[in-house]
């Protein structure tokens, strides 16, 4: 098996020291691919690459409308190379090839929207005060950008990085999960394939306590863009205080689902489900923490609990497996202690609890759909990102107990509310602290729209027009029209 290499100054290039990972199957454990491992030393030599390509090159320079064309021949071949990439993402994470080949369309249309984005950020012109005087602010790149993603939507967050990063004429270095890189890497060798000049983009592979590490405390990177989780968050802001350096965190959640007596009542038990359950509930905005009005309760936890015990979890290569594994045996291992934590709280275990039984899922990491009732907002269960396949169920009375037991979380990602009073539903949208509210919808995210989290969900936005702004600085240019002697210092 040939080994994939890293992607440094216009080289592929294998690691200094020669160490190599196997990357895992979570369905079946099998080595689907090895890969260079790099550490501290190749990370400082892809951030000199970055920064002699951003201070020594033209790419900053570049005509806006010629690096949105680059942008968007990158989108064309993503496209192209569509299939391929679906795959190689259902290998590496073990979601199910329909998820996988939404995801590339998705990741697509993201480079397609910042290619289009980018001749239309030019600044503005200022009305200045002062008499013979022209004033502007100019949007200009931040630098070079580090960039660090993780394992659950490998390509997905590290396109919400690469294009906006590129569009803006930044130099960058990304290092994706060490456990699922394999997308990225392809994309980088269609990156190359596009015409990024040498040296804009690097890719490092390796573990986050060296090559992410690096990339956090180094002083020569300008901004650390990181989607990830909130421990790890914390300890890039720490490091990234080196040189004060930008920084962009897209965080976890615990995201409220509320639902009202007055739901549509088949969609909203269909799309509860959906919202926790959905790739194993390993989702930054899954809908895990679920809030029904009382007098629909019972009915409600009876009608989620017959559907959930019919997800197909298996294969995600397999027509009719709506479910795959979860990461890794750590990953599990962590959700398991979850549930004892929940057990040993008081939460009732309504269904789940357990691995699943059948004989072809036992050489993956699967563990099957979990619901708690009779949860409490105190519960570690109910505060805590479990980021698996565990949904816990509060009740409330009325809508302003909705709103108070949805904000009591130190996230703020996402949330949902179902109602078919559409007032009730609006005071319940404008009240919760998220950055993402659906009402009578769950998870649709877009390019077009801004993403990311109030609270400890993290810092600043991806998406849209302010995923473009992340990476520049402003900066205001001032001219006098007509110099002469101040006359101050006579
Ligand atoms: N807000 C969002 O949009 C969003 C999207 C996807 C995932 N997430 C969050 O990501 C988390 C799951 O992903 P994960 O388990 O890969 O997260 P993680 O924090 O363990 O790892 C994320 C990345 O950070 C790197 N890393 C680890 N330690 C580091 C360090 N000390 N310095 C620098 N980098 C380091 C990892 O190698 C990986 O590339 C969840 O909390 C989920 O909610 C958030
Ligand atoms: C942001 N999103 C929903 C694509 C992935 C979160 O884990």
């Amino acid at each position: 098996m040939e080994t994939k290499k890293m992607f440094i100054n216009g080289q592929w290039v294998e690691a200094k020291n020669g160490e190599i990972r196997d990357i895992i199957n979570p369905f079946n454990q099998e080595i689907i691919a090895k890969v260079s491992e790099g550490n501290e030393e190749d990370t400082k030599e892809a951030i000199k690459a970055a920064r002699t390509a951003f201070d020594e090159s033209e790419w900053a320079f570049t005509p806006a409308n010629e690096r949105g064309l680059i942008i968007q021949k990158i989108a064309s071949l993503i496209r192209r190379d569509h299939e391929e990439l679906a795959k190689l993402e259902t290998l590496d994470t073990g979601k199910t090839l329909e998820e996988s080949r939404a995801d590339m369309e998705d990741i697509a249309n993201v480079f397609f929207y910042y290619g289009g984005l980018t001749d239309k950020n030019g600044g503005e012109v200022i009305s200045s005060p002062l008499p013979h005087s022209q004033s502007r602010v100019v949007r200009e790149p931040v630098g070079v950008c580090g960039q660090i993603t993780p394992w659950n939507y490998p390509l997905l967050q590290a396109s919400w990085k690469l294009a906006p990063a590129l569009a803006a004429g930044n130099t960058l270095i990304m290092k994706p999960s060490e456990i699922t890189p394999l997308t990225t890497i392809k994309v980088f060798e269609l990156m190359e394939e596009a015409g990024v000049p040498k040296g804009v983009v690097n890719l490092v592979l390796g573990k986050g306590n060296t090559v992410g590490a690096e990339l956090s405390s180094s002083t020569e990177v300008d901004l650390l863009s990181f989607t990830g989780g909130i421990e790890t968050g914390k300890e890039i802001m720490r490091a990234a205080s080196s040189n004060v350096k930008n920084i962009a965190l897209e965080l976890g959640g615990k995201n409220p689902n509320i639902v009202f007596a007055d739901a549509d009542f088949d969609t909203a038990v269909d799309q509860a489900l959906n919202a926790v359950f959905f790739h194993g509930g390993q989702v930054c905005s899954a809908g895990a923490r679920l809030l029904v009005e009382e007098s629909l309760h019972d009915k409600f936890i009876e009608a989620l609990v017959e559907k959930a015990k019919r997800i197909k979890l298996g294969n995600g290569f397999d027509e009719g497996t709506q479910s795959g594994p979860l990461i890794s045996a750590e990953h599990r291992e962590k959700v398991e202690s979850y549930v004892e934590i929940g057990k040993e709280e008081g939460a009732t275990l309504a269904l789940g609890g357990e691995r699943p039984k059948a004989e072809e899922l036992q050489n993956g990491f699967f563990y099957s759909p979990t619901i708690f009732i009779d949860c409490t907002s105190n519960m570690r269960i109910v505060q805590e990102e479990v980021f698996g396949p565990v949904l816990t169920v509060e009740k409330f009375s009325s809508k302003e107990e909705a709103v108070k037991l949805a904000n009591d979380t130190i996230y703020g990602l996402a949330g949902a509310v179902w109602s078919n009073d559409i007032t009730k539903a609006e005071y319940v949208a404008n009240r919760l602290r998220m950055g993402t509210v659906w009402i009578n919808d769950f998870h649709p995210y877009f390019a077009q729209a801004p993403w990311g989290g109030y609270k400890q969900s993290g810092i600043g936005r991806e998406l849209g027009h302010t995923g473009l702004e992340e990476y520049t600085e402003l900066k205001h240019i001032y001219r006098n029209t007509k110099p002469e002697p101040v006359g101050w210092f006579k």
